[in-house]
């Protein structure tokens, strides 16, 4: 492997030191669903100190409150691997590191490759990309971009989901085509189409869904989510409001965040269709892919596609979603999958099986995350804009040191060195939870 830095002297990463970071966030209702009626937006941070003075990696999991402290004390039982290790080594072997990090001999007891231990493995991974991309001077979006086919290959670990994409698979959906499509200076020109949460949390009164779709409106956006599956008619009243608000012509989403059983969400979401939701999210549980083929086949004539995703554990379970043709819509969550070399091949996997891929967003710096990731995938892996749009939430971002820049309701492509998930000294000292 050969990604060479470009470095006189080696990086060696010193320190990992983790805080929780809380917001009361459900103070405002912001952020609330049918089955999180109080999240506060929160995450277990990750700073790695290295030998260059003043050079950190910052990367999190975005957790809801109570609980970010289990994660912190995962991420504290994985030190070793970073501890006093060379970015270089880590980077250049970022295939074998990964797979030792994420299958840890006595660690993966309480995995494997889910849940709380793994979301410990994307904020250490997310620190490190973060990390490099710092050194290498580029933004990760165009750290990727600028890779070789190989390159980017060689950061994926296959363990499980060769049966659907071998390496060689990959290497040719990432093969370079011609330049002739600038698809760069399209982004830098027009950013990356978005839609909108932050009009439709299931706790804001019908004054704040009003004040915050003229907003929000003002800002460009005109596709927008709202929460359902607590109470049919106030659903249907929300769901009403919003398209008056929009037009025939806006484009509105649902989503249950796994409130139903299959046939209520069947029989919910007819109640719903005359409203013409473009997509219904998670309808039920994250883990049942039959469940969500079969809300899907009975929604289809209805025009609602299915979403699901920022809940699916790992790339085994994504694998398993394509291979049964469940979903429509494939939404990556940037730390619940454990960063790059996880998001990677789930990317690739959906471009195999033709579905977008429209990343969550709603949390604290998942924003800040998945711009690179749609960056990248369009300029790299599946080309399109076609029926992909980015989520985006208006939480938070005050918090960051390089927040998303946002231009009529696309994302901009991100020019900073990172991940831009270094946040604000003082936020995370006043945000940090004292027990
Ligand atoms: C508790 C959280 O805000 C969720 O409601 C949120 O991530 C949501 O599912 C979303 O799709 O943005
Ligand atoms: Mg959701």
């Amino acid at each position: 492997m050969h990604h060479n830095l470009p470095l006189d002297c080696p990086i060696r990463i010193v320190s990992l030191k983790v805080t929780d970071v809380r917001f009361p966030t459900s103070e405002g209702s912001h952020g609330s669903d049918a089955i999180h009626p109080d999240p506060d937006y929160s995450a277990a941070y990750v700073e790695l100190t290295t030998s260059e003075a003043g050079l950190k990696g910052c990367g999190s999991a975005f957790t809801l409150g109570r609980g970010t402290e289990v994660i912190a004390k995962n991420i504290e039982s994985l030190k070793h691997y970073v501890e006093d290790k060379k970015l270089e080594s880590i980077v250049n072997n970022f295939r074998n590191f990964y797979h030792a990090l994420v299958n840890d001999g006595q660690m993966r007891w309480l995995g494997p490759e889910k849940g709380v231990l793994h979301m410990a493995c994307s904020a250490i991974l997310n620190a490190i990309w973060d990390l490099w991309a710092k050194v290498a001077g580029k933004p990760v979006w165009k750290l990727l971009s600028d890779m070789r086919p190989q390159q980017l290959v060689d950061l994926i670990d296959f363990t499980y989901i060769s049966d659907y994409l071998t390496p060689d698979e990959a290497l040719q959906i990432l093969a370079e085509d011609g330049k002739e499509n600038d698809r760069e200076g399209y982004l830098n020109a027009n950013g990356y189409p978005a839609y909108t949460t932050s009009a439709g949390w299931l706790g804001y009164s019908e004054q704040t869904i009003r004040e915050q779709h003229a907003l929000l409106s003002s800002q460009g956006f005109d596709k927008f989510k709202v929460k359902v599956g607590q109470n049919l008619e106030s659903d249907r009243a929300r769901l009403r409001l919003l398209r008056e608000l929009c037009g025939p012509q806006g484009v509105l989403m649902t989503d249950a965040n796994q409130r139903w059983s299959v046939p209520e969400a069947v029989a919910w979401m007819r109640q719903l269709a005359e409203f013409q939701p473009y997509w219904i999210e998670e309808p039920t549980s994250p883990d049942d892919m039959l469940g969500h083929r079969a809300v899907r086949d009975a929604l289809q004539p209805l025009g609602v596609r299915v979403a699901t995703g920022e809940m699916c554990q790992n790339k085994v379970l994504f694998k398993q979603f394509f291979q049964a043709a469940a979903l429509d819509v494939c939404q990556i969550d940037a730390c619940r999958l454990a960063s790059v070399n996880e998001v990677l091949p789930v990317l690739l996997m959906a471009a195999k099986a033709g579905v977008p891929v429209c990343p969550h967003a709603g949390g604290l710096g998942l924003c800040e995350y998945v711009q690179h990731y749609i960056m990248f995938d369009y300029i790299r892996v599946s080309r399109s804009l076609q029926d992909r749009m980015c989520e985006y939430s208006s939480h938070l971002h005050e918090h960051f040191v390089h927040p998303v820049r946002m231009k009529n309701g696309a994302y901009l492509p991100p020019e900073d060195a990172g991940f831009n998930t270094e946040m604000l000294a003082t936020s995370v000292e006043q945000a940090e939870f004292k027990k």
